[in-house]
């Protein structure tokens, strides 16, 4: 299979939204990373997306960039293909990679003024007050930063040019817990004052709970609970069903997450949404336990 014999429907892809994705499958050799990925991030979302080391999220923002190609399926960055990206859509997209680096031997404020010429866009007070605010020295010789001063001067680069989309790979991960607050701060400002759509991936989930509007799983190559952060918190629950309720169980039900079978026969099952499993609440014994997004994720991913 290949994406250019074998393209998504495109009717179905909403060509107004910044990102957009059906049917990504990709996989390295033998191992399938991405096995279907459908994905729409409406405009002025904050999307969170989680998933456990090596599950797939920087491969995910790879085809959704279209710096990878995917073996099928299709991803459209702006109502565009993202694996012919021109200069204009290039221009409003504002990405960092998990390990950025490059211009090691520039020093800082050069670096800035180059990238001033080539982004129509770029706003050099905001660059400028970035870098102060964040504390790095135009001086500075991008090679000798730290990882974290590195981190902050590439979300500093991806932002300067205030771009309409900012898609982050693990933005946060080099970054002491002062900057992760005021870079979420910053994320959280951008996207309400200019209705930026961001894309950040992470596996701190508290991060993900500070500033994402959306929410979405990346496990077992597939996208579970892409849905609004609230929504995922007042209706995923846990149930723990006595052994007696679980032998009566269906194979999978609807909104079904998770399923672990206990010592004993008793089963605990992760559901999302409110369809489908409400007649288990009339079993004696069982209950519904709220989860914190934490605590979903050990149950999905774990
Ligand atoms: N170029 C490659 N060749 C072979 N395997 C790869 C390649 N890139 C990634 N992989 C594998 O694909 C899987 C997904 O990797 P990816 O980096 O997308 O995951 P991730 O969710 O971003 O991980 P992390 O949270 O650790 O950064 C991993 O098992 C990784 O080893």
């Amino acid at each position: 299979m290949n994406a250019l014999t074998l393209p998504a429907t495109q009717h179905d892809l909403d060509l107004e939204r910044p990102l957009a994705a059906r049917g990504l499958h990709l996989g390295y050799g033998r191992r399938e990373v991405l096995r279907g990925v459908d994905l729409d991030i409406p405009q002025g979302e904050v999307l969170g997306l989680i998933g456990r080391n090596g599950a797939g999220k920087s491969s995910l923002i790879g085809c959704l960039l279209g710096l990878l190609r995917p073996q099928a399926g299709q991803a459209l960055v702006f109502g565009g293909p993202a694996l012919r990206m021109d200069d204009a859509r290039k221009a409003r997209l504002g990405y960092v990679p998990q390990q950025p680096q490059a211009f090691g031997w520039m020093k800082v404020g050069q670096l800035f003024q180059y990238l001033g010429q080539l982004y129509p866009g770029w706003d050099p007070a905001h660059a400028t007050a970035l870098l102060r605010r964040w504390e790095i020295d135009p001086g500075r010789t991008i090679g000798r930063l730290s990882p974290g001063e590195a981190q902050r001067l590439a979300l500093a680069r991806a932002l300067a040019p205030r771009p309409a989309l900012l898609v982050l790979d693990e933005p946060a991960s080099a970054l002491d817990p002062v900057a992760r607050r005021e870079l979420l701060r910053e994320l959280v400002g951008q996207a309400m004052d200019t209705g930026t759509t961001v894309l950040f991936s992470s596996h701190i989930v508290s991060d993900l709970e500070r500033v994402a509007s959306r929410v979405a799983f990346l496990h077992q190559g597939r996208l579970l609970l892409d849905r609004a952060l609230d929504e995922v918190k007042d209706e995923t629950v846990r149930l723990p069903l006595p052994a007696a309720a679980a032998a009566r169980l269906p194979a999978a039900l609807p909104g079904e997450l998770a399923r672990r079978t206990l010592p004993g026969g008793a089963v605990s099952l992760v559901v999302a949404g409110r369809a489908g499993w409400q007649e288990l609440l009339l079993v004696e014994g069982v209950r519904t336990d709220r989860l914190g997004l934490e605590d979903l994720f050990v149950e999905v991913a774990g």
